[in-house]
């Protein structure tokens, strides 16, 4: 491990970053104007980008793509971010019964990837994330506004409006992992900035579920010292 190496990955809402402090690894996230954080320097800067790249010297030759990532059957125009939560899943899951792993990445997307136990990628599904979810509701209708608090709550049908829209959208990713994760079959990771809001939603049901917020920058560290 080269020790003074950090990483970053452009989302497409935040910037991702993971700082190597003595061979550990702190995991933090920040917005796309926010200035270069203290101790990274760009020189050895490790990147990934998925979204607008922020106005930053970024060296080329320190980008990894998707067509760097180990996996079969991994197509080109998959982004990177998939494909490393891919890589890290097959890296850190015990799978004694090889079952296929379903990555779930709640960012501004829900980005659903399956794969096989060996590593070999089938597919996935694509859908608004939760915040999305509720800022296009603000932006397509009169009367709604998203919330600024995200308590999901308990019941199923609601009064006020705020909640009525925390528990559908919740309902809505949760509904989309349920229809495509089968635990006989399948282990499930989710990874992303709503990983834990929504995992620990999702663990109340079906208990077998990995949380691993920063598995795609850990991906991106496993990559690199390979
Ligand atoms: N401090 C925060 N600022 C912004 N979003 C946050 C924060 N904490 C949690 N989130 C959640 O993170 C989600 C966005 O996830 P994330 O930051 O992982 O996306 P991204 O990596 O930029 O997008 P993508 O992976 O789809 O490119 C939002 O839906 C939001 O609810
Ligand atoms: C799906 C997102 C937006 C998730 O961050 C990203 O992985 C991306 O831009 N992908 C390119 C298209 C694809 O993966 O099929």
């Amino acid at each position: 491990m080269i020790d003074d190496i950090n990483f970053l990955l452009v989302g497409n809402s935040r910037l991702h970053w993971a700082e190597n402090l003595q061979s550990k690894y702190k995991f933090f996230h920040t917005q796309k104007n926010n200035n270069v954080p203290q101790n990274i320097n760009l020189n050895n800067l490790i990147w990934a980008s998925v979204g607008k790249l922020p106005d930053l010297s970024l060296k080329q030759e320190n980008r990894i793509s998707t067509q760097d990532i180990k996996l079969k059957n991994l197509p080109n125009h998959f982004g990177v971010d998939r494909a490393l939560g891919c890589l890290e899943a097959l890296k850190i899951i015990e799978n004694p019964s090889r079952k296929d792993l379903l990555v779930a990445d709640f960012g501004t997307t829900l980005s659903i990837t399956k794969l096989t136990a060996k590593g070999s990628i089938i597919g996935g599904q694509i859908t608004p994330g939760f915040l999305t979810q509720l800022r296009s509701m603000e932006k397509y209708t009169d009367n709604l506004k998203a919330p600024k608090k995200y308590d999901i709550p308990v019941q199923d049908f609601l009064i006020n409006t705020e909640d009525s829209m925390l528990k559908g959208v919740s309902n809505s990713l949760m509904g989309v992992i349920n229809l495509s994760f089968n635990p006989a079959k399948d282990i499930l990771i989710v990874c992303g900035g709503d990983s834990e809001l929504i995992g620990s939603l999702l663990k109340q049901k079906k208990e077998e579920i990995i949380i691993s917020p920063n598995l795609v920058m850990q991906g991106m560290i496993t990559h690199f010292n390979h």
